[in-house]
């Protein structure tokens, strides 16, 4: 591999890098040299298949080849982005002096001195490059004080940090809200998930997580910020000092604590999420999800919102009414709405610039990104600060968006239009800014016009008018003729000293040539030193006002999310739900976005339906065929109720939601392998989640819950689940079965009511009407789907014989709810069809084809034929 010193002797080396080896503690180990980041052993042998390049050996370690594998380092960031998305860990080595330094520090074997700098890991990344704009990137820290969960997590590319504290058998659904990417834990806790990183359990400590908080703020208390626990504060010790080791001691942005309530917000569990796929669909990724089909943002701070706003729904009324207020402001003046929405699109991500700015790893362009953001802020609040009735959320914050006229105004003077991302060429810093600068700047313009005048008196004194002067890294600025026209500047009283003979070419240097060469070289090193100077005051200076600036950064991101929700409602007629005190969930003409938006790709219409829970009828059993949309509808009413207390429009007629505490969403039997579960364990274990947690201010979704087991089991199972929802729970609950005995619950539980999704057979076909009907399901199509669905004919007929059989045995002996009464359901399942097959196998089964002549066999045909026919 090119770039890549031989190791076998380099015994000094391999000491040096094993030594970094042991400091990298579970990570993959990237070690410069030279272009490359090198892997070498076990770390080679893993990048090399995740990246799929190629593994090599070099030189031996105690007799054995080394394996090893290299990435080169202009390229590093996508290897890096594909290791971190496959879950490794990856410690960073560099080159800290440079080889002229070591060779005077030690001669010139010596080794140069490398460092690991950094670690780059899935929760602490602020490159642009490695970080989804529209998602958070979030870690957390857990650890339990005294039998309590205290949780801390932060988003370090825009340096939000929450506290909370909850039960530790919460733990999952609060990891799930949060989306964290990385979980740091105490060694040794039993309780923490097995993908955690195990740290000191004395970096969980809540006083030293009091100081740190206080160091980093610069406050004698944390009152201010909120009234943070034991357990909150030691997560958030834990939090921090991981950091200061992935950092190397040096920390990223993070911004005052907030302090999360879990009473603030709507519960939902991981399983919850999941099976709503709210932010990724079920086979992973954003399509198909919830947040795909609402998502309007024209912004990553307002996708990564919103995305916030979805995990976290309120429970608060006023704070859902002011959300909901600025949505349907921005919904009813489409103008005002469009000249936002182009305001916001121009906008740069000012949190994220600002997070690197304050990781030590910001460049021209971030400061360039924080001007025109925080300038771009300025100009929509002075629009909209001259508009009359602004919602109150929008006047709130004004202020947070404006307040940055200082800094906008030195960072509009001293930086070009469009800053690049490196530093290393300068150029960065405008003209006028700094005379000084100015002057340097000019110095090395004219020194570059004396060379211009000088190959044009050179080219005079020698008669060549080929004689180029040119500039290369190797040798600076030389004068270069065709081999052909040397000699003159060959002879011993010329002026020109020869350099280098090329092919076909010669170069020259001349005394004058040195002379400006020299005096660009200095004024440019003294240009850069001086850009430098001004860089970094800058940087200071955005990171002395961080906290303001990442508050600017919050309300152009609510502002988007408004606009986007706005936009989302207006562009497939939502609507503004109401959401009151009460157990009323009254949601008219809903519809599921996801489901919805999949079906007008392919042309198709949805069907909208209208679902009206009640305390005095709060739990709805709902029957009838697969396919026929039950679970559409189960799932679009828990979507909407998110939705509207997310503080958004709904896809619905009208919407009136009595707050819903607690949200929980059940899918019957769903796979959950990778947790080491049997599908019906995980069923039960969740349904037992709901059974214990939910009250009669939750909204609970059960689909087919019991599937997952022996028929009498699963019955014998969903039925009890349903009376205890309806008895003990006495949540609102809709709950979808194929279990036509349940429908005899309705003879026992007054608030239970029996509802079907409607399908006809039509000409033999069956027809799914998608429409939600009173009253219980008349039967079951599950052959008819089946059919539709593609199964060989052969196989459908046999299914139909088998099901013959097992209707014959249940009519004999009572049915599958024998004891629980008679079951008029399935009465009258038989049709004619049925009766008429039953006949032509008859004539079949008496005919003995052997015996019969070709004509008769014929006649037989015909009568069949006939029979058929009737
Ligand atoms: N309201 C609707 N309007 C139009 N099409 C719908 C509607 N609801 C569902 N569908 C269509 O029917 C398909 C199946 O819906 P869904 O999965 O909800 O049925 P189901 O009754 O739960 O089926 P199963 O019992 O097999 O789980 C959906 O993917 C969608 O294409």
């Amino acid at each position: 591999m090119a770039g890549t010193p031989d190791l076998s002797g380099a015994t000094p080396m391999m000491a040096q890098y094993l030594a970094l080896r042991a400091q990298a503690d579970g990570c993959l180990l990237f070690y410069r040299m030279g272009d490359f980041f090198e892997l070498f052993f076990d770390d080679a042998k893993t990048a090399s298949a995740i990246l799929d390049i190629a593994l090599t050996t070099r030189g031996e370690h105690r007799g054995e080849p080394i394996p090893m594998c290299g990435v080169p380092v202009h390229a590093a960031e996508g290897y890096l982005a594909r290791l971190i998305k496959a879950g490794c860990r990856v410690a960073i080595a560099e080159q800290v002096e440079t080889p002229a330094e070591a060779k005077k520090r030690g001669g010139s074997k010596t080794l140069v001195a490398r460092d690991i700098v950094r670690f780059v890991t899935a929760g602490t990344l602020t490159e642009e490059a490695l970080l989804e704009p529209r998602r958070a990137n979030v870690l957390a820290a857990a650890c339990v004080v005294r039998g309590s969960l205290g949780i801390a997590a932060c988003d370090i590319s825009t340096g939000r940090m929450v506290l909370e504290e909850c039960a530790p058998e919460r733990l999952d659904a609060a990891l799930a809200r949060l989306g964290a990417r990385e979980l740091v834990a105490p060694d040794g806790w039993d309780g923490a998930p097995a993908e955690s990183i195990a740290r000191a359990p004395h970096e969980f400590s809540a006083d030293g997580g009091a100081a740190r908080l206080k160091g980093l703020h610069g406050v004698a208390t944390l009152d201010g910020f909120g009234a943070f626990t034991a357990p909150m504060l030691a997560a958030a010790c834990g939090l921090i000092a991981y950091l200061d080791h992935v950092g190397r001691g040096r920390l990223p942005l993070l911004l005052p604590p907030e302090l999360l309530s879990g009473d603030g917000t709507l519960a939902m569990d991981a399983a919850t999420r999941a099976s709503l796929e709210i932010l990724e669909a079920s086979g992973g990724g954003r399509r198909g999800s919830l947040i795909e089909a609402v998502d309007r943002c024209v912004t990553g701070a307002g996708a990564r919102q919103l995305a916030d706003d979805l995990s976290a729904p309120l429970t608060d009324r006023v704070a859902i009414a002011a959300r909901l207020e600025t949505v349907g402001w921005l919904h009813d003046d489409a103008l005002l709405r469009e000249d936002l929405r182009r305001a916001l699109r121009a906008m740069p991500d000012i949190g994220r610039a600002l997070g690197r700015v304050v990781a030590g790893r910001g460049s021209p362009r971030d400061l360039g990104q924080l001007r025109d953001g925080l300038s771009g802020a300025r100009t929509v609040a002075e629009r909209l600060a001259l508009l009359a009735d602004l919602p109150g959320l929008v006047r709130e914050l004004l202020p947070d968006l404006r307040g940055h006229a200082e800094l906008v105004d030195e960072f509009a003077r001293a930086l070009v239009p469009a800053p690049p991302t490196e530093r290393g060429q300068g150029g960065y810093i405008a003209a006028g800014y700094d005379a000084a600068l100015d002057e340097l700047r000019r110095m090395s313009g004219d020194a570059r016009r004396a060379i211009a005048a000088l190959e044009a008196k050179y080219r005079d004194e020698t008669g060549t008018p080929s004689l180029k002067i040119k500039h290369n890294n190797v040798l600076g600025y030389f004068i270069e003729v065709p081999q052909r026209h040397a000699d003159r500047l060959l002879e011993a009283d010329s002026g020109f000293t020869h350099r280098q003979t090329m092919a076909g070419a010669m170069r020259f240097n001349a005394l004058a040539l040195h002379e400006e060469a020299s005096r660009i070289a200095e004024a440019g090193a003294h240009a850069l030193a001086a850009e430098e100077g001004h860089f970094a005051r800058l940087v200071e200076m955005a990171v002395a006002r961080r906290n303001p600036i990442a508050r600017a950064a919050a309300a152009v991101a609510r502002l988007d999310v408004s606009a986007g929700q706005a936009e989302r409602a207006a562009e497939g007629l939502w609507t503004r739900p109401q959401v009151v005190e009460g157990l009323a969930l009254e949601i008219e003409g809903g519809r599921h976005p996801v489901v919805e938006a999949a079906l007008v790709r392919e042309g198709q219409r949805f069907v909208a339906n209208d679902c009206r829970l009640a305390s005095h009828d709060r739990l709805w059993l709902i029957g009838g065929p697969n396919m026929g949309g039950k679970s559409t509808f189960l799932r679009q009413n828990a979507l909407i109720v998110l939705l509207a207390q997310a503080g958004g429009f709904v896809p619905a007629q009208s919407a009136r939601i009595g707050m819903v505490d607690r949200l929980f969403s059940r899918v019957g039997a769903a796979d959950n392998l990778a947790r080491g579960r049997s599908t019906f364990m995980v069923e039960m274990v969740e349904t037992a989640a709901i059974l214990s947690q939910a009250t009669d201010r939750s909204f609970v979704i059960l689909d087919e819950v019991g599937r997952g087991t022996s028929t009498y089991d699963g019955l014998a199972l969903a039925w009890a689940v349903a009376e205890a929802v309806h008895e003990t729970n006495r949540c609102r609950c809709l709950f979808a079965t194929h279990y036509h005995e349940l429908a005899r619950l309705a003879e026992t539980c007054e608030a239970l009511s029996l509802h079907h999704v409607r399908a006809r057979e039509w000409k033999g076909d069956l027809v799914l009407l998608h429409e939600l009907s009173e009253g219980p399901a008349d039967r079951s199509y599950g052959l008819a789907v089946a059919r539709l669905a593609g199964v060989p004919p052969k196989v459908i007929s046999r299914a139909k014989s088998v099901l013959d059989k097992l209707e014959k045995g249940r009519a004999e002996t009572g049915g599958l709810a024998t004891g629980l009464g008679d079951l008029p359901l399935f009465a009258a399942a038989q049709d004619a069809r049925e009766t008429q097959c039953d006949s032509l196998r008859e004539v079949l089964r008496a005919m003995d084809v052997d015996a019969l002549s070709p004509r008769d066999a014929l006649e037989v045909l015909y009568d069949l034929k006939r029979e058929a026919g009737e």
